[in-house]
């Protein structure tokens, strides 16, 4: 049955939620606070980089199924499902996140709530937040009780979200379970076609919801970290961590996946999440049970600073002056976000040290000059290389991982090459005569 929904937030996660409700069959409004966002949008364009969406966008905005307005009052209007996608950052100077995003739409809509409602937020929050709105949003609407919110997870990457979107891995959805009211007919009516597929579907109580988001994310996070930190002892013995990986990966019950040891994880997403997940835990008093994520961000964070250490004793010492090309800006490949990205935390910080810092990333430019306006952006990859005495690859793009090492060996100054991402041909780069450097392996 054909649904009619909004999406509050038309960002990475809310134009793709909200193109992929349109494909599941739904008639879908979104909503932003960004006049220029709500624009593009409206004339089918993305404004951000993700691969399919922009087929996707363009095919139900031009089929009437799919439209976008400023206006939360047109939204409330229309639809009977609103899906909360806001940004919850972290607070400057803090780890918390910032919750005002998510409070603001709950003080918009709520009140133009006249006829019974479900609201589905799908922002990642910290524990306790959708039992607290579910209470505004009750005090607020002018339809009482009629209009009931639960909490639904998103669970999408980057890079994937329109597959993500499309057929998830397992869908949740958090209800108050002494007021259940209407939010599970609901979510399954919203969901039937992933759920008819044999999607598991797990309904929970909401602090159970919000805590699968953040434990996810931890976890994810915990994984990336471990494995940067046996490439720390990799480093320190000569060992070869992606040797390793492959190894324990075999093993059914750890996995290959996010054991990529490297630059470590960045993004819009987990730094946040686990710095967030601490601060709350910490809140309620229990703040002795996520100590090992301060550990976890540590060990990210040292990434960053070895391989800036490990460019400065490439160069000869002093980075004053040196020529460094750094292959990548965004915080992974297929992506142009750039929130708490490794690679252009590197590029920032080679810059400020005095480094002459030349930077290419195949769709992350505006959004990095945006965020570092004084660093130099260079067209391709060769512009960034000619003359370098250091090449960084701090994001593995597919054309970075396909570089040929002979033609970049004569257009560079000196042959060395940090691989941030151990994502290079390895044997192959050395066979060109490059001196190359990994982390975690072929560290010399
Ligand atoms: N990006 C992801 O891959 C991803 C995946 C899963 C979960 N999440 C979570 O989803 C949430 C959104 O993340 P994002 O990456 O899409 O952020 P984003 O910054 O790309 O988008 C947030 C959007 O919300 C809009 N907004 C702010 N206040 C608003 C309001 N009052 N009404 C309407 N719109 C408003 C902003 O203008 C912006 O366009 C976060 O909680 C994030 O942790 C993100
Ligand atoms: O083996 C690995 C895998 C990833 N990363 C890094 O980890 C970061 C995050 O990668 P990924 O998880 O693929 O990207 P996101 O799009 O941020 O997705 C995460 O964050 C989203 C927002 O909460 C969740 O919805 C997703 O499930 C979760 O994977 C990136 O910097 C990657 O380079 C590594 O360093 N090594």
């Amino acid at each position: 049955m054909s649904l009619r929904m909004s999406v509050f937030g038309t960002g990475y996660l809310g134009a793709t939620h909200a193109a992929g409700m349109a494909e599941l069959g739904h008639e879908v409004i979104g909503v932003d606070i960004d006049p220029a966002k709500i624009e593009r949008l409206a004339r089918g364009e993305v404004p951000f980089f993700e691969p399919g969406l922009p087929e996707l966008l363009r095919k139900h905005v031009e089929s009437g199924r799919l439209r976008f307005t400023t206006d939360a009052a047109e939204a409330a209007e229309f639809a009977d499902v609103h899906f909360i996608g806001v940004g919850t950052p972290q607070k400057k100077g803090e780890n918390a996140a910032d919750m005002r995003f998510v409070d603001s739409v709950i003080e918009t809509l709520a009140p133009l709530l006249t006829r019974p409602a479900v609201i589905l937020g799908k922002s990642t929050v910290p524990v306790g937040t959708a039992a607290r709105l579910a209470a505004r949003v009750r005090e607020l609407a002018p339809v009482g009780d009629e209009a009931q919110l639960g909490w639904n997870p998103e669970f999408l990457r980057e890079g994937f979200a329109v597959e993500d979107t499309l057929r998830p891995d397992r869908l949740v959805v958090g209800v108050d379970k002494d007021r259940p009211g209407r939010i599970e007919e609901v979510a399954r009516e919203v969901y039937a076609g992933a759920i008819g597929r044999g999607t598991p579907f797990m309904v929970t109580d909401l602090a159970t919801a919000e805590l699968v988001k953040v434990s996810a994310n931890a976890f994810l996070a915990t994984k990336i970290s471990f494995i940067n930190a046996v490439a720390e002892v990799c480093e320190a013995t000569g060992a070869d961590v992606a040797d390793l990986a492959d190894a324990i990966g075999y093993d059914a019950r750890i996995g290959r996946k996010f054991l990529g040891a490297g630059l470590g994880f960045g993004g819009g997403c987990l730094p946040k999440d686990i710095r967030a997940f601490m601060a709350r835990a910490g809140e309620l008093g229990v703040d002795q049970a996520l100590g090992f994520l301060r550990e976890v961000d540590n060990v990210n964070l040292r990434r960053r600073d070895h391989v800036v250490n490990l460019a400065e004793r490439e160069v000869g010492g002093s980075l004053k002056g040196a020529r460094i090309a750094v292959l990548g800006a965004a915080f992974k490949p297929n992506s142009d976000d750039v929130r708490d990205s490794p690679a252009l935390d590197i590029a920032g910080r080679l810059h400020l040290a005095g480094a002459e810092v030349r930077v290419y990333d195949p769709e992350a430019m505006g959004n990095a000059a945006a965020v570092w306006p004084t660093l130099p952006f260079v067209a391709d990859a060769d512009e960034a290389c000619a003359d370098a005495d250091l090449v960084i690859v701090a994001t593995e793009w597919k054309e970075f991982r396909e570089l040929d090492p002979a033609v970049v060996a004569g257009e560079v100054a000196q042959a060395t090459v940090i691989d941030g991402r151990n994502c290079l041909p390895a044997d192959q780069w050395i066979a060109a005569g490059w001196r190359y450097l990994g982390l975690g392996r072929y560290a010399s």
